[in-house]
C-alpha cells in the first residue's frame, strides 16, 4: 500500500534549540509536500528533466539520479526514455527515503529497470552514463568532495551525454543576495509557511546546505571537461544547470 505524503509541520512549534537538519523518518513522511511548498520551479524542473531525457538517453547507457530522495526525478527519466536497453540508477544515502522510494517507484509500472541503492554518491562508480540528473542534492556534500564528484561524472559520461544539477545558489552581491532571498521567503509565506516555520527551518540548514554562486558552478563544470554549461532554468535563488559532454 501507498501511504499518502503528509503535509509538512516539522517546524510549526517553537523548538529550545534546532538540531541540524536531517532527511530522517519524519521528513520522509512529508517530503513531497516539503519541497513543492520550498523550492520554487520544482515542478518545471521536472518536467525539464524529462524533456531533456528524451532528448539525450542514448541506446545501452546508464542514466543516475544521484541524490533522488522518492525518485520524484527518476519516475519522470523513466517515462521519457525512448531508446532500448537503458538502466536508471537511482542513489541516497537516506535508508528512509530508499524504502519510500522502492513504494512509489513500484506503484507504476516500466519496462526499464531501476536500481536503486542506499549508497553515499560521493563513492558510486559512474560509467556509460547518457544522463546524470542530481536534483538539489550537491549542496548538501562537503564543498572539498563537489569537483572530484562532478569530475568523475564527466569521465564517466559519454560523449553527447549530460548533466542536469539543480541548486540552490547565493550572490556575490549582498543587495541582490537580501532581494532575493526575500523573495523566496514571500513564496514560502504564500504556501502556508509561517515566520517561525520559515526561520527555524533556516537554522537547521545552517551549515547543512551549503550553496554556491553560478559563477563557482560553472568554473566547477569546466573544469571538469565541460566546455558548452549553462543554466537553463531559475526561480529566484534556485537554479538548474545543462552541461554537454
Ligand atoms: N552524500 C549523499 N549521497 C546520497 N544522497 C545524499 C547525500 N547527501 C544527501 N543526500 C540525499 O539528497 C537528498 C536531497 S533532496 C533531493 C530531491 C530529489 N532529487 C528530487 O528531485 O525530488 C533535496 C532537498 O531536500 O532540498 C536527500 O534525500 C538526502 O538524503
Ligand atoms: O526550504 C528551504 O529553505 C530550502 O532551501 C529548500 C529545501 C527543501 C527541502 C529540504 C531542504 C531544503
Amino acid at each position: 500500500m501507498l501511504k499518502n505524503s503528509q503535509k509538512d509541520t516539522i517546524y510549526a512549534q517553537a523548538h529550545e534549540a534546532i538540531g541540524a537538519f536531517q532527511f530522517d523518518e519524519s521528513v520522509v513522511a512529508v517530503f513531497p509536500d516539503m519541497i513543492q511548498r520550498s523550492v520554487p520551479g520544482y515542478q518545471t524542473i521536472l518536467t525539464g528533466i524529462g524533456e531533456l531525457t528524451k532528448q539525450y538517453s542514448q541506446a545501452n547507457t546508464k542514466l543516475y539520479d544521484l541524490g533522488c530522495s522518492l525518485g520524484a526525478a527518476t519516475l519522470t527519466m523513466r517515462r521519457n526514455i525512448q531508446v532500448e536497453g537503458c538502466e536508471i540508477i537511482s542513489i541516497d544515502n537516506s535508508k528512509a527515503m530508499i524504502q519510500r522510494a522502492e513504494e512509489y517507484l513500484h506503484a507504476y509500472h516500466s519496462d526499464v529497470p531501476v536500481n536503486l541503492k542506499c549508497a553515499d554518491m560521493t563513492e558510486v562508480p559512474i560509467e556509460n552514463a547518457s544522463v546524470v540528473v542530481i536534483n538539489f542534492t550537491l549542496q548538501f556534500i562537503d564543498p572539498e568532495q563537489r569537483d572530484e564528484l562532478v569530475k568523475r561524472i564527466y569521465q564517466g559520461l559519454k560523449p553527447g551525454g549530460v548533466l542536469i544539477l539543480s541548486e540552490k545558489i547565493h550572490f556575490e552581491d549582498q543587495a541582490i543576495q537580501t532581494a532575493i532571498e526575500n523573495m523566496h521567503w514571500q513564496f514560502k509565506r504564500a504556501n502556508g509557511y509561517s515566520e517561525l516555520e520559515i526561520s527555524q527551518k533556516r537554522s537547521s540548514l545552517e551549515n547543512v546546505l551549503i550553496s554556491d554562486t553560478e559563477a563557482q558552478h560553472l568554473k566547477r563544470l569546466n573544469n571538469a571537461g565541460f566546455t558548452s554549461a549553462s543554466i537553463w532554468f531559475q526561480a529566484y535563488n534556485f537554479a538548474s544547470f545543462l552541461a554537454i559532454k
